[in-house]
């Protein structure tokens, strides 16, 4: 469960910006809409701990991540939210396997290999396993960010714009993968979309 209470942010010479409050349930999928500069990225960045709000706070299956140490925060942030960035961000000097056993190394966890090749094959990727990310497509890419955002099991899988440098295809497709893998892996999601491609496939909406 995550709730958020009572949030707002101000950056340095910035506008306040406020934040309706929002409980969701373990498994849920919701959709965070905004107009552009709304606050969505603030939003996700909050609630993945990257980022503390000048006020209120967020908990994570009870638990403020802005209570903990910096040490504690980054390993509970890496054992209890996936996130999904609008581009991958991979290491690219590793290959997608390593990209995937970094994510279980820096929250402190230990490697299950077997657990990150059965992800790529759920993904529809295993024979990538050994490539490195220059040698991927786009689409291939977001599939090797899915799958690195899952290797921790998180409670919370956050997407951020993940279909917006995709063409219709590969966006259904990443679409379809978020929703199907975050059930499969017993979490819950959100992904803040401006892309109308998206509305069709989660009920649930967040608005700001
Ligand atoms: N680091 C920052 N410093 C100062 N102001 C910022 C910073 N980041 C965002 N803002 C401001 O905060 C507001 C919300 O920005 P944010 O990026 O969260 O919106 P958004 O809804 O994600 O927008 P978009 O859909 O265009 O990505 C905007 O007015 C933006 O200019």
């Amino acid at each position: 469960m995550i709730e958020v209470n009572a949030l707002a942010h101000v950056y340095d010479k910035g506008r306040r910006l406020k934040f309706p409050c929002w409980e969701i349930a373990d498994m849920e999928q919701w959709l965070l809409l905004g107009a552009s500069g709304s606050g969505k990225s603030t939003l996700l960045n909050i609630i993945s701990g990257l980022l503390k709000p000048s006020q209120g706070g967020v908990l994570i299956n009870g638990t403020d991540l802005y209570t903990l140490p910096a040490r504690e925060q980054d390993r509970f942030r890496g054992r209890h939210i996936g996130i999904v960035f609008q581009r991958p961000h991979l290491i690219r000097s590793l290959n997608v396997l390593d990209n995937l056993e970094l994510a279980a190394v820096m929250a402190g966890l230990p490697i299950d290999h077997e657990r990150n090749l059965s992800l790529l094959t759920d993904l529809g990727i295993a024979e990538l396993a050994e490539n490195y990310p220059d040698e991927l497509s786009q689409g291939q890419l977001q599939r090797v960010s899915v799958a690195r955002a899952l290797v921790n099991r998180p409670d919370l899988l956050i997407a951020d714009e993940p279909t917006s440098s995709l063409d219709d295809e590969n966006a259904s497709q990443v679409i379809q993968m978020l929703t199907a893998q975050a059930k499969d892996n017993g979490a819950a999601l959100i992904i803040a979309t401006h892309d109308g491609r998206v509305k069709n496939h989660i009920t649930k909406t967040y608005l700001l």
